[in-house]
């Protein structure tokens, strides 16, 4: 008999209800669990989040020299923790979603992508040995259809994820079966027509904010 490993989302049904939206589940994939989902952010939400950003988009640097990388050619900005009011409600809903504390949870990032801009393929969690506290899920919400190219791939999985505005997905890579967390590998391919728009939401295995 197969063992199912126990996972971090935890809902029964074919949508989450957290206190202030319904929350379909469009598709899912076990072990890894991948989940596709409808309606997490409202199109005002989307909208609000990308004006919010605009004018605080840096470009990717990566390592201690500050060089622009090609890792990730996107542009990025992060909310300070409940920011405003809707970054709050917001917050509130992915920890509900994601069934992990808020005080667990980065910053909220956005990224955005130009035509030709990616971001190859990565884990969200840290691979260097004795790493505290690190990262155990990802949600990746999506801000903006996008016209051509800019899907989420998982190449060990040969799974693609259609950016459209509102939904999102969600994957997790606690488990006690490293290779499960390694087939989470996963990129943002290059946006060919039009621009994209993302949300992330990280969180910790452990507390991360001070709240
Ligand atoms: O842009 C995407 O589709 C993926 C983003 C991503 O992998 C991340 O923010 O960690
Ligand atoms: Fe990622």
């Amino acid at each position: 008999m197969t063992m199912i490993e126990q996972t971090i989302f935890n809902s029964i049904g074919n949508k989450i209800i957290t206190k202030d939206r319904e929350i379909p589940i469009v598709a899912r994939m076990d072990e890894p669990l991948i989940l596709i989902l409808d309606n997490v952010l409202s199109h005002s939400e989307c909208d609000a989040l990308i004006d919010l950003a605009n004018n605080r988009m840096k470009r990717a640097k990566i390592g201690k020299s500050h060089i622009v990388s090609n890792f990730r050619t996107s542009s990025n900005m992060f909310f300070e923790e409940s920011e405003n009011e809707m970054v709050q409600k917001i917050e509130t809903r992915i920890s509900e979603l994601m069934n992990i504390p808020i005080s667990h949870a980065e910053p909220l990032q956005i990224l955005h992508y130009k035509v030709g801009e990616q971001y190859h393929p990565h884990f969200d969690y840290f691979t260097s040995e004795n790493v505290v506290n690190n990262r155990i899920s990802t949600l990746v919400m999506y801000l903006n259809d996008v016209e051509k190219g800019g899907e989420t791939h998982f190449p060990s999985l040969r799974f693609s994820v259609t950016p459209k505005k509102g939904c999102a997905v969600y994957f997790e890579y606690f488990y006690n079966d490293k290779c499960l967390n390694e087939l989470t590998l996963h990129e943002g391919k290059p946006v060919e027509i039009g621009g994209k728009w993302v949300a992330t939401q990280w969180m910790r295995r452990q507390r991360y904010r001070n709240v």
